[in-house]
């Protein structure tokens, strides 16, 4: 500090000329004890002090004795530019403070120079005070006996004390971890020892206080870093994220890419560099179109749209490529590229496999329909007898409606065909035809094959269960066929069927409604069944609520002629064999015969015949069996080797049939080993 910057400027001055009187005056008018005196010139020449004046009034001067005569000729003088810290080097308490010229400018006492210090370091401290409270830094002082003197905000926050709480105590008491006292005994600092305080990780610092030489305690200030330790876990789980990110790219048996949003290489996998021939850090920061040929993955990167298994040239061969873009905040960023380069024979022999299996699918899928599907219509249904054209009348009309039908007649009168059509006329004929043979299913089976069953239900139950046939033909026609043979036990079950439109699972929780219509089918008098207690009223009633009754087709003779023709021509595209006649005798024989098999047995007798036929394509008496003609008829020729082993095989089932099975009694009566019989058993399929 400048003593020009603290000294009083100005100041009131004496001349050397001035009487005693004037200077008395003037020394009263300001209330001074001491003034200095300049000459004409302006220049410090001495002091004049009211001292003096009383000195000399009483030692009886006159009044107007000149000031210059009795001032102080010694005065201490300082220059205006001089450093303060002078002032206290000198003995002097007033000092008349001069320039370069020695013209008088001020006056400089110690008392005002005590003053200004005191308001300087009043204004330091204060200053100081506000910003070692804000400072983010804990900072605590104590003194020689380890007492706390200072304590700021952050301090309070880390420690969770007050200021109040602490100042004045033993720090030891406050930190029990505290080294601040081990730094006032040894007068060494200590730095950047990390510490946990609270929750609170701080780098401490520590400092002995001194004055001069002399400690009079120590400081220590900490630094919370708890923030940047967070920030470097998270920073090295990021580096272990990419660290793991990058094994796997390295391990990857693919080309693996990653790109910016502008398409150029962040990432590349080593497998897809050696495939490249290029090498990494080369093509890190190039744009992936200089690097790999016929690339989309900016494209991807650029459009946010991803491209799944698309086929790339790369050298000259066709790879499979995935690009999938990275999507931050709802916007592409870069993408991830994936190219399959090596193994393509793999895939393609995969791919084949699978389009295989693809195409069988399709196919049992066809076979599935197909099983399921109506396969006759009204057309099928031969015959214009005048009984046939009644039921075909009544069917239609059957078909139009949603009712059960009940479809009675003899074994082979074409109770099948008639369900077919009267489903496919209906108006479910885009759904499933489903048709269950009561009497072929074993009754212990039947429950499940109506209804299904829940996966697990009982031992042996498949995987997942399985689907039932009132299920499978929801929506369609469900055909009954030999109900007459369904147990009483599940007519009983069909019945709540029927009346609560739902069916139950084996094992399921709960009923799933279903809309199938029903259409049974006998050849056995369910009314007397109903008598004698071997089937349901209830159920008979409900089944009946439409019956067609088919004629037998010795009702009908009429309808054989037509039937002959239409089974002929059938036949010879079954049996691939062009017959297209038959004899009027032979025809006269088929319409005489009383057919108890019905039209099922007209089918077979003639293809019995087609069989027979060698070259002609007509069909003859000496064609049909015996028991239509009473002749006997004619045999089919067959080979020396074929006859033999029909024999041979004919013998063996007799022979097994008479042992009741036992093999060994068997092969005894054939005078054949046991080896040998089971040999030719297998050869036979027996
Ligand atoms: N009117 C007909 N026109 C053409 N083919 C017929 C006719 N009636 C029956 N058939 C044929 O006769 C065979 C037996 O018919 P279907 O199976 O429908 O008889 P069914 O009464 O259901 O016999 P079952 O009672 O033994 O089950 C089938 O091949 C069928 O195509």
């Amino acid at each position: 500090m400048k003593i020009k910057e603290v000294m009083s400027p100005n100041p009131v001055t004496l001349s050397e000329e001035d009487t005693l009187q004037q200077a008395a005056d003037t020394l009263g008018k300001y209330k001074i004890d001491s003034l200095p005196v300049v000459n004409k010139r302006g220049k410090p020449v001495g002091i004049f002090s009211k001292h003096t004046f009383l000195k000399v009034i009483a030692e009886g001067k006159n009044i107007n004795t000149k000031v210059e005569e009795i001032m102080e000729k010694e005065y201490s003088s300082v220059n205006q530019e001089d450093n303060t810290s002078i002032v206290f080097d000198r003995r002097e308490d007033k000092f008349l403070v001069v320039d370069d010229e020695n013209n008088l400018v001020g006056i400089l006492t110690k008392t005002d120079l005590l003053k200004v210090y005191y308001e300087r370091l009043k204004y330091i401290t204060t200053n100081l005070n506000a910003m070692l409270e804000s400072a983010n830094n804990a900072i605590i002082a104590i003194d020689l006996e380890y007492k706390i003197t200072y304590f700021n905000k952050s301090a309070e926050k880390i420690v969770g004390k007050s200021k109040g709480e602490v100042l004045g105590k033993d720090i030891r008491e406050i930190l029990p971890q505290t080294r601040l006292p081990a730094v006032v005994q040894s007068g060494e600092g200590e730095i950047g020892k990390t510490l946990k305080i609270n929750d609170y990780t701080v780098i401490v610092n520590r400092n002995p206080i001194k004055v001069g030489d002399k400690i009079i305690g120590a400081v220590s200030v900490f630094q919370d870093i708890t923030d940047y330790e967070n920030v470097i876990m998270e920073l090295d789980k990021q580096r272990n994220i990419t660290d793991i990110l990058n094994t796997v790219m390295e391990l990857a048996y693919d080309g693996i890419l990653v790109v910016d949003k502008k398409g150029y290489i962040t990432m590349i996998s080593d497998a897809y560099c050696k495939f490249l021939g290029v090498i990494k850090d080369e093509v890190i920061g190039k744009h992936v179109t200089e690097v790999i040929e016929n690339t989309r993955m900016h494209i991807v990167a650029e459009t946010g749209v991803p491209e799944v298994a698309d086929l790339q040239k790369i050298k000259g061969n066709y790879m499979i490529a995935t690009r999938i873009p990275i999507i931050k905040d709802g916007e592409s960023v870069g993408a991830v590229g994936k190219v399959i380069f090596r193994n393509v024979k793999e895939l393609d022999t995969l791919y084949k496999k699978v389009s295989k299996m693809e195409k069988q699918l399709e196919h049992y899928k066809g076979q599935l329909k197909m099983l399921n599907t109506s396969k006759y219509s009204f057309n099928s249904i031969i015959g214009k007898s005048n009984a046939l054209e009644e039921v075909k009348m009544f069917a239609k009309k059957a078909s139009l409606t949603d009712s059960n039908v009940l479809i009675i007649g003899e074994s082979g009168t074409g109770k099948e065909l008639f369900a077919h059509a009267i489903h496919n006329a209906s108006s479910r004929s885009d759904f499933p035809f489903v048709k269950v043979n009561c009497a072929a299913i074993p009754n212990e089976l039947l429950e499940s094959e109506l209804f299904g069953y829940e996966e697990g239900s009982f031992t042996g139950a498949k995987k997942g269960g399985k689907i039932g046939k009132f299920e499978l033909a929801d929506g369609g026609t469900i055909f009954l066929d030999e109900i007459g043979d369904m147990p009483l036990q599940m007519q009983a079950k069909l019945l709540r069927v029927l009346q609560e439109r739902e069916v139950e699972r084996i094992g399921a929780i709960g009923a799933k409604k279903i809309d199938t219509r029903i259409i049974a089918a006998t050849n056995q008098n369910l009314e007397l069944m109903v008598k004698e207690g071997k089937f349901r009223g209830d159920l008979y009633y409900r089944l009946n609520v439409l019956t067609l009754n088919i004629p037998p087709l010795r009702e009908r003779p009429e309808d054989i002629e037509d039937l002959v023709v239409h089974m002929m021509d059938k036949l010879s595209n079954k049996l691939g064999k062009y017959v297209n006649k038959i004899s009027h005798e032979a025809m006269e024989y088929l319409k005489k015969y009383h057919w108890p098999g019905n039209v099922r047995e007209l089918e077979n007798v003639l293809e019995r015949a087609i069989n027979l036929i060698e070259r002609d394509t007509t069909i003859q008496v000496i064609h049909l069996p015996e028991k239509i003609t009473g002749q006997t008829p004619l045999r089919k020729i067959k080979s020396l080797t074929e006859i033999i082993e029909e024999a041979e095989r004919q013998g063996i089932i007799d022979a097994l049939r008479i042992c009741n099975n036992n093999r060994s009694e068997a092969a005894r009566l054939l005078k054949i080993s046991r080896s040998s019989l089971y040999e030719k058993m297998g050869k036979y399929n027996l």
